[in-house]
């Protein structure tokens, strides 16, 4: 069996050149993502396996990227532990029974493995048609970013209504976060059982809380969910440019850095840790060649060892396709002497 490249990087090896993916390379910037969802809800297209498939394929064979990540949200882990959502064009996520006291706390979750099957359903499929050299990549959200959407109900500035929920309920609080870990952890670990070769952890608004609460109540749950994991794991937080320790002792293999981050100076705080990350994506709005500069910059900052090249965030909604394309041909085409 060949090992995927990005696995490989993720683990740490010195690669003869850097994988390439994109967090949300698949979504609306594409054309042919926006066609096929004039036609299916967000709800059906990450529900019904074929049609998630699809989307899933559409970067992999527009712009033969080193991995597919599924195509699905992090939302999903709401509905074991009784929460309902939905995307609202315009709007963005809503959660219509959100927590509003600790009696809305849930004690207990559903069985993960049938709640979602959906999305082991498509990891199977994934695991078939994703060739051996390439990586079919996995993802949850992480507790704190989950509890937020339980909290607020929806999308949230600041994640005010979680942080104020702390305050006033901490002991509430700590008992959503740790069943949303349990949820995470079987979640995660499930998705290996499936195919996926690596996993990433998403905790995308942890760092609004304080570092010492980060560190009493966020990072002993991602280093409990990530070590059930038998596969590479990576670790994105954003906003961690000043927090670079508590992101390397979060218990993944790799970790993920947004684009406020200097690459140089992280590789040297985070020693042998491998490293994901860190364009702009607002910089895919500008022309292909400087696209090309400046992904060139980014790959000799990183340096040839334990290094996945992606953006510090997700491609935006209206990103031309000439310049990802660009993006992604700068690291297929490199060679480190
Ligand atoms: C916080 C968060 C969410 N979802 C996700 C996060 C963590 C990463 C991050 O910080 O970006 C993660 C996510 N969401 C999606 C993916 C898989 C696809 C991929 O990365 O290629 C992944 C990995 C698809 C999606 N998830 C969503 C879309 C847009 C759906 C559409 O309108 O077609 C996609 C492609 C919906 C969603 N879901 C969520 C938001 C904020 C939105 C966008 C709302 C909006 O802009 O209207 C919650």
């Amino acid at each position: 069996m060949t090992t995927p490249l990005l696995v490989r990087a993720a683990r740490g090896e010195r690669t003869e050149r850097p994988p390439v993916w994109m967090m949300r390379q698949a979504g609306r910037h594409l054309p042919e993502y926006r066609e096929l969802r004039n036609e299916h809800s967000f709800r059906e297209a990450i529900e019904t396996p074929e049609i998630a498939e699809t989307i899933t394929l559409q970067p992999y064979e527009r712009y033969d990227v080193d991995g597919v990540v599924m195509f699905s949200d992090i939302l999903t882990c709401l509905e074991p532990l009784g929460f309902d959502y939905r995307i609202e064009s315009g709007v963005g996520p809503v959660v219509p029974n959100p927590v509003e006291g600790p009696a809305d706390v849930p004690k207990d979750h559903r069985d993960v493995e049938t709640e979602l099957d959906f999305v082991y359903d498509l990891l199977d499929r994934l695991s078939a048609s994703v060739a051996e050299t390439d990586a079919v990549i996995g993802f949850a959200g992480g507790p704190f970013t989950l509890a937020s959407y339980a909290v607020a109900g929806g999308a949230d500035r600041q994640n005010g209504a979680i942080r104020r929920f702390r305050a006033e309920q901490p002991a509430a609080f700590e008992d959503l976060l740790e069943r949303f870990a349990d949820v995470v952890a079987e979640y995660l670990r499930l998705q290996v059982d499936h195919g996926a070769d690596v996993v990433q952890l998403f905790d995308t608004y942890a760092s609004v809380l304080p570092p010492a609460d980060y560190e009493e109540y966020v990072r002993p749950l991602h280093r409990r969910i990530l070590s059930a994991v038998d596969a590479p794991t990576i670790l994105f937080v954003r906003g961690m440019g000043g927090r670079l320790e508590q992101l390397r002792t979060g218990g993944a293999d790799a970790v993920s850095l947004d684009w406020t981050v200097d690459l140089e100076r992280a590789r040297e705080e985070l020693g042998a840790t491998p490293v994901q990350g860190n364009l702009d994506p607002t910089l895919l709005f500008a022309d292909p060649e400087t696209v090309r500069d400046r992904t060139a910059q980014m790959i000799e900052a990183a340096g040839p060892r334990g290094y996945i090249c992606n953006l510090g965030h997700g491609v935006g909604k209206e990103t031309p396709i000439e310049s990802v394309a660009a993006f992604v041909e700068t690291a297929k085409n490199w060679e480190w002497e």
